[in-house]
C-alpha cells in the first residue's frame, strides 16, 4: 500500500466519523414530540415547529394579529386611564358645587330678638310658598311642613340651603315636635278637585292635622294663624258676605270635606284659644291665583288660561252666571302677614271685593291670551256656590289692608307664568321622547 492510499484511507474514515457525529448530534437534539427546543439570545427557551409547516402568509397573518391585539391592549389601558381621570374631575364637581356659595334673594339681617322662627304648614304649596319668599326677605327663620301632595318642592328650590330655610317631608296628620314662634296652617288642598278626591284625607288634615298644629301651639306658646276660607259661607244667602255671616253650607255634599272640614278648624282654634289660651288668627281667604298654581289645579283661573294658551275650548260649568272676586296673591300675603301681627282674634275675610259672573271671566281670559279659543258652556258642578263677594270692612279697618294689584296686572303676570310653564314641559317631553328613543331596545 502505497501512501497516498493510506492517507485516502485515514480522510475517509475521518469523513465517516464525522457524519456519523452530526447524526448523533441531530437526534439528541429534537425531542421525541417533533419539536426542537432552541435557544434565543434572552436565554429563555421557545417551541418551534419541526418540521416547519407554516406558510409566510400565515406566518404574516399572524404577526398582523399581534400588533392589532396589542393596539388593543394599549387602547383598553388608555381608556381606563381617562375613565378614572372622568370620575376624578366628577368628584371635584361635587365638591365645589357644595363649597361655592349660592345665590339667593336677598334676605334683610334681623338681630336675634326681632328674628322670629316661623312654621308654615303646607309652605312648599301656591300660597304657601309666596308666603315663605316675603318671611324669607324680611329676615326671619323659616321651616317649611309639607307632604307634597299638592305642594312642590320646586316652589321652594330658590331657598333650599339657605341658613334661615328649613323643608321638612312631614304630613302635620301626625305630630310634630319643634321649637317655633309662629305658625301659619295651611296644610290642606284647596282646589275642588284635589279636595274632593280623597275627601276623608281632606277632613283628616283639617281636623286632626289642625288639632296636632294648636297642640304644638299650645306646648311651644306660638301664635297661630289658620288658613280659613270663605266656602264656611257654602252658597250664601248674604251678599257680600260679611264675618259675621254664619254660612249655608251643605253637610253632607261633596264639597263638604273642604268647607266642613275648614269650620271645625275654625272651631278647634276658638276652643284652644279659650281652654288653652292659645293665640289664634283666622284668615278667611277668597279666591286667589297668580304664579306657582299647579298646572292640575283644576280651578277656574287655571283651567280658562291653559285652555286659551292651547286653543282649546274655555269650559264655563253651568249658565255662567254665579260669580267669584279673584285675589291676586302676594294682596293675601300681606293681609295674612298684617294679620298675624295684629291683636285682632276674631275671623277675618281676605280677598278682593271686584266680582264678576265666571263668563265673563272667561271673556276677559280670551282677549288677554288672544287666539281661536271658543267659549263653551258644560254641565254645573253640584253645590256650586252662586255668588261670592268678600266684605272686607274688617281688614280694611283693623289691618289697614286692601288688595292692590288689578285684575287684568295680575291675570298678566299669571299667564305669562303658564306660558313659561307649558314651554317647560314641552321641552321636558321632547328631551324624553329623544332619551326613550334612544335607550329602547
Ligand atoms: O280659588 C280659591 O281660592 C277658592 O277656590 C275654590 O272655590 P271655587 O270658587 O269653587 O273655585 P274654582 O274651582 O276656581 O271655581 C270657580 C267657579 O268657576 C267655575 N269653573 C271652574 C273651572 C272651570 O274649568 N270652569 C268653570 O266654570 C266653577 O264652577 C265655579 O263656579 C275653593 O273651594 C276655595 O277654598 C278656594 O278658596
Amino acid at each position: 500500500m502505497t501512501a497516498t492510499k493510506k492517507r485516502l484511507k485515514i480522510v475517509a474514515a475521518i469523513s465517516l466519523l464525522l457524519l456519523l457525529l452530526v447524526y448523533v448530534y441531530r437526534m439528541a437534539s429534537f425531542c421525541p414530540s417533533g419539536k426542537a427546543a432552541l435557544s434565543v439570545p434572552g436565554g429563555e427557551e421557545v417551541q418551534a415547529k419541526w418540521p416547519p409547516t407554516e406558510s409566510p402568509l400565515q406566518r404574516s397573518l399572524q404577526m398582523a394579529y399581534e400588533e392589532q391585539s396589542s393596539l388593543i391592549r394599549e387602547q383598553k389601558a388608555e381608556l381606563q386611564r381617562t375613565r378614572e381621570h372622568l370620575a376624578r374631575l366628577e368628584e371635584q364637581v361635587r365638591s365645589l358645587q357644595t363649597s361655592t356659595p349660592r345665590k339667593y334673594p336677598k334676605v334683610k339681617y334681623l338681630n336675634y330678638k326681632n328674628r322670629k322662627r316661623i312654621l308654615i304648614t303646607g309652605g312648599a304649596g301656591f300660597v304657601g310658598s309666596h308666603l315663605v319668599d316675603d318671611l324669607m326677605v324680611q329676615g326671619h327663620e323659616v321651616i317649611v311642613v309639607d307632604n307634597f301632595f299638592t305642594g312642590r318642592k320646586r316652589n321652594v328650590e330658590h331657598w333650599l340651603g339657605h341658613e334661615n330655610f328649613e323643608l321638612i317631608h312631614h304630613d302635620i296628620v301626625n305630630p310634630l315636635f319643634i321649637e317655633i314662634d309662629e305658625i301659619y296652617h295651611l296644610a290642606s288642598p284647596a282646589s275642588p278637585p284635589h279636595y274632593m278626591y280623597n275627601p276623608v284625607k281632606t277632613i283628616k288634615t283639617n281636623t286632626m292635622g289642625t288639632i296636632n298644629v294648636l297642640g304644638l301651639a299650645k306646648r311651644v306658646m306660638a301664635k297661630v294663624l289658620i288658613a280659613s276660607t270663605s266656602e264656611v259661607y257654602g252658597d250664601p244667602t248674604v251678599h257680600p258676605q260679611p264675618e259675621t255671616y254664619w254660612g249655608h253650607v251643605n253637610p253632607i255634599g261633596p264639597r263638604a270635606c273642604y268647607d266642613e272640614g275648614k269650620r271645625v278648624s275654625e272651631t278647634l282654634s276658638y276652643a284652644y284659644a279659650k281652654q288653652e289660651k292659645v293665640q289664634v288668627r283666622v284668615a278667611r281667604i277668597f279666591n286667589t291665583y297668580g304664579p306657582r298654581m299647579h298646572m292640575n289645579d283644576g280651578r277656574v283661573v287655571s283651567n280658562f288660561i291653559l285652555q286659551a294658551l292651547r286653543n282649546e275650548t274655555i269650559t264655563v260649568y253651568g249658565n255662567g252666571k254665579q260669580t267669584r272676586s279673584f285675589q291676586y296673591v302676594s294682596d293675601l300675603v300681606d293681609g295674612m302677614i298684617a294679620l298675624m301681627a295684629s291683636n285682632y282674634t276674631q275671623p277675618v275675610n281676605l280677598g278682593n271685593p271686584v266680582e264678576q259672573t265666571i263668563g265673563e271671566f272667561a271673556e276677559i281670559i280670551k282677549q288677554l291670551v288672544g287666539g281661536p279659543s271658543v267659549i263653551k258652556q258644560s254641565k254645573a258642578m253640584e253645590d256650586d256656590p252662586q255668588r261670592r263677594k268678600p266684605d272686607i270692612t274688617r281688614a280694611r279697618q283693623l289691618l289697614h289692608w286692601e288688595p292692590k294689584v288689578p285684575l287684568e296686572t295680575g291675570l298678566q303676570r299669571t299667564i305669562s307664568y303658564f306660558r313659561n310653564e307649558l314651554a317647560r314641559s314641552d321641552r321636558f317631553q321632547e328631551s324624553s321622547n329623544k332619551y326613550f328613543d334612544t335607550h329602547t331596545p
